[in-house]
Order: C-alpha cells, then structure tokens, then sequence
C-alpha cells in the first residue's frame, strides 16, 4: 500500500518535481494532503460522468496517474459497452496504476475494461469519446502548448459528450490570491505539512506547475471550441469545470 509523504521533509537542493518512483510510492498521500476536496472531485468526477457517457463510446483519463479518476468511472458508468482509456507519460505512475487497476479487477466483476497507456498526451492519437477527464493534468502542460490539446480534445469530443477539467488556479486580484494562496498553506499545515516541507515542494513545482485564472481558462476553453463552461466545484484555489461542446 502507499506510505506516508515525507518527500520533502528533510533539506535538500533545489530540483523540478518528477512524477517517479519516489513520488508513485507516496503519491495518494501526497495528493490528498495537498488538494483540498480531492477525493470530493474524484468520486464525484465518476457521478458527472455517468450523465455524458455514451453507450459504445471511449471515456478518457488523462494524465490519469495511479488511476483514481479510473476507479471512479468504473464504480458510477453503467452505460454499454463503454471502455476507459487511461494515458499517463510517467512510467513508475503507469506500473503501479496497472497494478491498483488489476486489484480492482479482481474484487468486481463486469468493471468497465481499462487500457492504461503510457504516452505523452501531447502526442498520442486520440480517438472520438464521450468524455475525457483532465484531472490536475492541464497544469503540467506547457502554457504554450495548452490550447492545441483542448482543440484537439475539442475535435474528438462526440456530440453531447464532456470535458472534465480539475486545475489549482491563481487570481488576477492580489488580495483574493494572498487570501486563498494563504488558506491552501494552512490546509496543508493542518495535514500535518511543515514549514520546510512546504517551502520545498512550492520551489520543486515553481517550473513545472504553472497556473491559470478561471478566466483564462474560460477564454481558453472557448477558444478550443468549447460553447460552455461550468464550474461545478470550487475548494479554496481548487476548482472543477465541466466543459460543454
Ligand atoms: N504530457 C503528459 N502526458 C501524459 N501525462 C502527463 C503529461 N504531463 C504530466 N502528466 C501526468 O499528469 C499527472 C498529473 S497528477 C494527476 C492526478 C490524477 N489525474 C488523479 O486524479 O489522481 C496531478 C498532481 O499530481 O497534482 C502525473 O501523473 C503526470 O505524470
Ligand atoms: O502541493 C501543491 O502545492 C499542489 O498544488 C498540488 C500537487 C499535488 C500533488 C503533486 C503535485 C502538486
């Protein structure tokens, strides 16, 4: 089972955050510790998605890590025929999903089939899906890079389908940022997070995590071809969107 994160508890230099083995090992720790209302985004990402599912038709996790969003589509779609396709670009993430996937397998039967692929969504061809889940993954894409995926989502959308889109965001006023920046450091002092531990992973993400408003997003999304946005769940600078062809 996965440990406790204690990744960043002893001093260390300065180094981008990876997505390997050490942060796999720790990795469900780590991230309810550190997004507030994850396991609310998780479990309620599966119930949304059951509304857009279409009989027959691909359902995308991506950036899909140890498989979390995967789950949850498995525990709430019922509709026909649908497969979930899971892609993440981290090897150690898309051992141990395959792992946790095949527990799953064998506690339930008639689970949704799960092909977990390890690619980089930048490049991967994508084929048509009902719905295809970005949760926390936006964020780690280059910014110059993000409108060419959401377009290329966009385009593989079916009729009637959804883009579910989780991000941390920033905000453009300064003191709503210092008020939420803020309360997300005490969530994480109240996980039992020291002061070092924050400091370092905040240097670790500083290059790699890069964060949008809401109404970047929005324009984004919009320029990708999406006709409507629906924030479902906001918990301080963490929010969920549904996103509308
Ligand atoms: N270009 C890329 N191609 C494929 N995967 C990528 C790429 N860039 C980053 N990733 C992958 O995106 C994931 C981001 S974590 C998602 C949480 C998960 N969705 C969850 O619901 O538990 C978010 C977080 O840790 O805050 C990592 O597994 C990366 O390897
Ligand atoms: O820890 C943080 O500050 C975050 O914003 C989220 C996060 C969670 C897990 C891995 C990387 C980033």
């Amino acid at each position: 089972m996965s440990e406790a994160d204690r990744l960043f508890a002893s001093p260390q230099p300065p180094a981008d955050f990876t997505f390997n083995e050490d942060v796999v090992r720790v990795f469900p720790d780590m991230i309810k510790r550190s997004v507030p209302g994850y396991p609310t985004i998780v479990e309620n990402l599966g119930v949304i998605a059951a509304r857009f599912a279409q009989p027959h038709s691909r359902l995308y996790d991506l950036g899909c890590s140890l498989g979390a969003v995967t789950q949850a589509l498995r525990r709430h779609v019922r509709a026909e025929g649908t497969r979930v396709v899971a892609i993440d670009n981290s090897t150690a993430m898309v051992t141990r999903c395959r792992e946790y996937l095949s527990a799953q397998d064998s506690m339930h039967e008639e689970l949704l089939p799960v092909e977990v692929v390890e690619a980089d969504i930048l490049d991967v061809p994508l084929e048509s899906a009902s719905v295809i889940a970005l949760n926390f993954t936006l964020q780690f894409i280059a910014p110059k890079q993000r409108l060419d995926l959401l377009s290329r989502l966009r385009a593989n959308l079916l009729p009637g389908g959804a883009l579910l889109l989780s991000e941390k965001i920033r905000f453009s006023e300064s003191q709503t940022q210092e008020l939420l920046n803020g309360l997300h450091l005490d969530f994480k002092r109240a996980n039992g997070y020291s002061e070092l531990e924050i400091a370092q992973k905040r240097t670790a993400l500083e290059n790699v995590m890069l964060t949008d408003t809401l109404d970047e997003h929005r324009a984004r999304l919009q320029g990708a071809g999406f006709t409507t946005v629906v924030p479902w769940f906001q918990c301080l600078n963490f929010t969920s969107l549904i996103a509308l062809p």
